[in-house]
C-alpha cells in the first residue's frame, strides 16, 4: 500500500488551518491558514453595519467554508500528495459555536430575511450576552436538584448552547421560530463536507448538557426554565449523536470539486479544538493535562471516576478519550488579554522601537520582560479581562492589576499579564489535584507555546510542574487528522482507534520547561497575594466590578 495521509482542519477563533499529515509517523507534510475574512464580528453586523450590545460576539459561516476552499487545496498542492492517498479528514471547532440552519439546512443570516437580525449570526464561543439566562438556568437547576449540576461544576455557563438558545427565544422569538436546528458549527461544516447531518458527543455532552447514560434533561426541567422550551431537545436540538473516532460519512461530490479530494473520502465527526489535541500530544491515560493555549486556555484531563470539582467545565464519559472520563475546565482570556495590551495599551514609543527593529510587539515587549525577576515588577493582576471561566464560572468579572507606580513600563505590565494567566492556570490544576482528579505530567499545545518561550517558563515556575510542549505546530489539527484517520480505518491505511493513531503519531519536542526553584519560591507568595485577591472581588465579599458593568450598561443605554 502507497503512503497515506489525512486532512485536519483546526478552526480557531481568528482563523482556520488545514495540515496534512502521514499517517506513520504523524509529521505534518504541509499546513495552511486562512484568516476568517469577517474575523470576530463583536460591534456592528457586516453590510447593514447594524449595531451590536456589550459581550457579544459573532461569526460568519461563510468564513468556515473559506477554509475549506482555500486551506485544503493548499495544503494538497504544497505536500503534492495524489488526493487519492488522503484517506481521511477531520475537523475541530472552537465551542460553543452555535449555529441556526432552516429546514434545509442554511444558515439563517444567508438569507435576505435574517441577515440584519443579530440574532440570525453564529453566536462565537466567547458570547457573552446570555448571562442573564445562565443564571437563571443555574438558579433552576440547583433549586430543582438536577443531577447534572454538579457534572458541570455546579454552573452552566453562558458560553453553552442552552443559554444561547434562551437569549434568542427572548430576544428574538422570530428568529427562534424560524430555525429549524440549533447546531454546533463544527457539526453544520461537517454536515456541508457529507450531505447528512450528525451530532458529535463530545460537543453534545461538554456544551449541551447531553449525558451517554440519561441523554439531555428532561422535558420538566426545560419547560421549568420556560415552557416554549419544553420540546426543545426533541425538536430543535434533535439529530442523531455519534461517539468522537466514528465516520460521519463522506465527502459528496460537489465537495470534492471545491477541496481538491477525491469523493468517497472518510469524514469523522465533528470535535473541539481542544480535546482533538489531547491524542495528538499522545496523551490517551490519567494524570496528564494538557492545556490547549491560544486565545484562551482549555485544560483537558482524564480520569477513570466521576468526581465533581469546583467550577470545571464539565466531565463527560467519553468526551475526549473513548473509556475514560474527560474533565475540561478554561480560561476564557489569555493570548487575547496579550492582544488586548498590545492594541490598546501600548505607548506608542514601544510600537515605534519594535518596527525599528523589525520585530512584533509581543516579541519586544517579552525580551524586556524577561530581563525581570520574578517580584522584581511589584504588580499582580487578576486574569479576568473576558470574565472567569473556571474555577469561578462568572461572565461579570473583570480585570484588576494592584501595585502601578509612576515608574512601572509597559514591559512590566505585560509581564504582570502573563503572570496571571499563570496563576489562573495554577488555581485550576489544584481544583483538579486536591479533589480527586490527580494532575502527574503537563503538556502544552496551541499557538502560545510556539510564540512565547518566557511564557511557558513562568507557567513552569508558577505551578513548580514541568510542562512538555508538543512538537507540532499544529496540534489539534494533526488530532483532527488522527480522527480522519479513524475514520477511514485501518484496512484503509489508518487506524482503527485513536489510541492506535496516537501511539503511531502524536510527538512532543525532547526540551521542556522545567520550574526553577528560586522562582517557584518568589511565585508562591506573589500566588498567595493573587489568591486573597481571587477569592475577594471573586466571591461576593466586594462585588464592585458587577456594579460597575450595571453603571456602564446603564449609561450607555
Ligand atoms: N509572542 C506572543 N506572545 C504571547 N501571545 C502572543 C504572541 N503572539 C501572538 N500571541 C497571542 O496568541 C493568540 C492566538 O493564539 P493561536 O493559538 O494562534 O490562535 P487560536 O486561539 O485562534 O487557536 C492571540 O490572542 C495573540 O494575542
Ligand atoms: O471552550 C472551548 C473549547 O471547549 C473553546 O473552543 C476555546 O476556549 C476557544 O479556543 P481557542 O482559544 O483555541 O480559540
Amino acid at each position: 500500500m502507497s503512503a497515506k495521509y489525512a486532512i485536519g482542519v483546526d478552526y480557531g477563533t481568528q482563523s482556520g488551518r488545514a495540515v496534512l499529515v502521514d499517517l506513520s509517523n504523524g509529521h505534518e507534510i504541509a499546513d495552511h491558514v486562512t484568516p476568517y475574512p469577517h474575523g470576530v464580528i463583536d460591534e456592528q453586523l457586516p453590510v447593514s453595519g447594524i449595531k451590536l450590545g456589550h459581550d457579544w460576539a459573532l461569526q460568519h459561516p461563510d468564513d468556515y467554508l473559506e477554509v475549506l476552499r482555500r486551506s485544503v487545496p493548499a495544503v494538497l498542492a504544497a505536500s503534492g500528495v495524489a488526493a487519492e492517498d488522503v484517506i481521511g479528514l477531520g475537523i475541530d471547532f472552537t465551542a460553543c459555536t452555535m449555529l441556526l440552519v432552516d429546514a434545509s439546512g442554511t444558515p439563517l443570516c444567508f438569507k435576505d430575511e435574517w441577515r440584519d437580525n443579530p440574532h440570525g449570526w453564529v453566536k462565537l464561543w466567547k458570547h457573552h450576552a446570555a448571562q442573564d439566562e445562565a443564571d437563571r438556568l443555574n438558579a433552576i437547576a440547583a433549586e430543582r436538584g438536577e443531577k447534572f449540576l454538579p457534572r458541570y461544576g455546579g454552573k452552566i455557563s453562558s458560553e453553552w448552547m442552552i443559554a444561547k438558545v434562551w437569549q434568542i427565544l427572548n430576544e428574538a422569538p422570530e428568529v427562534y421560530e424560524a430555525t429549524d436546528l440549533f447546531t454546533e458549527a463544527t457539526d453544520w461544516v461537517i454536515s456541508q463536507l457529507t450531505g447528512a447531518f450528525v451530532r458529535n458527543s463530545c460537543t453534545a455532552g461538554y456544551k449541551s448538557i447531553w449525558h451517554k447514560q440519561e441523554g439531555y434533561p428532561s422535558r420538566d426541567f426545560f419547560k421549568a426554565l420556560d415552557p416554549r422550551l419544553e420540546d426543545l431537545t426533541s425538536t430543535k436540538l434533535r439529530g442523531d449523536i455519534k461517539p468522537l473516532g466514528t465516520k460521519a460519512g463522506e465527502l459528496t461530490a460537489e465537495m470534492a470539486t471545491l477541496t481538491g479530494l477525491v469523493a468517497g473520502t472518510a469524514i469523522a465527526v465533528g470535535n473541539v479544538d481542544a480535546h482533538a489535541a489531547v491524542p495528538a500530544v499522545g496523551v490517551v491515560d490519567e494524570g496528564k493535562l494538557v492545556m490547549a493555549m491560544g486565545t484562551s486556555i482549555c485544560h483537558m484531563l482524564l480520569g477513570k471516576e466521576e468526581v465533581e470539582v469546583e467550577g470545571m467545565c464539565g466531565v463527560v464519559e467519553d468526551g475526549i478519550i473513548e473509556g475514560y472520563m474527560g474533565y475540561e475546565a478554561g480560561q476564557s482570556a489569555v493570548g487575547d488579554i496579550f492582544e488586548w495590551f498590545v492594541e490598546e495599551a501600548v505607548p506608542a514609543y514601544v510600537k515605534e522601537a519594535a518596527e525599528k527593529e523589525g520585530v512584533g510587539v509581543h516579541q519586544w515587549l517579552t525580551e524586556r520582560a524577561a530581563q525581570y525577576k520574578p517580584g522584581e515588577t511589584g504588580l499582580v493582576a487578576l486574569d479576568w479581562w473576558n470574565g472567569n471561566r473556571s474555577v469561578l464560572v462568572d461572565t461579570n468579572l473583570t480585570g484588576v492589576v494592584v501595585g502601578y507606580t509612576l515608574l512601572t513600563k509597559p514591559e512590566e505590565m505585560y509581564r504582570t499579564l502573563l503572570e496571571a494567566t499563570a496563576f489562573g492556570t495554577r488555581t485550576i490544576i489544584d481544583a483538579f489535584h486536591n479533589n480527586g482528579v490527580p494532575v502527574h505530567e503537563v503538556y502544552a499545545c496551541g499557538g502560545l507555546p510556539q510564540k512565547n518561550a518566557l511564557l511557558m517558563q513562568i507557567y513552569a515556575d508558577v505551578t513548580n510542574r514541568e510542562i512538555k510542549v508538543a512538537d507540532s505546530k499544529q496540534t489539534p489539527a494533526v488530532g483532527a487528522a488522527m480522527f480522519g484517520a479513524v475514520a477511514a480505518g485501518a484496512a484503509k491505511g489508518g487506524y482503527d482507534s485513536v489510541v492506535d493513531a496516537a501511539k503511531a503519531m502524536a510527538r512532543v519536542r525532547e526540551e521542556t520547561f522545567k520550574p526553577i526553584p528560586e522562582n517557584v519560591a518568589v511565585y508562591e507568595r506573589l500566588y498567595a497575594e493573587y489568591r486573597t485577591l481571587h477569592d475577594y472581588f471573586g466571591r461576593g465579599a466586594n462585588d464592585v466590578m458587577k456594579r460597575l458593568k450595571a453603571l456602564k450598561e446603564e449609561a450607555s443605554k
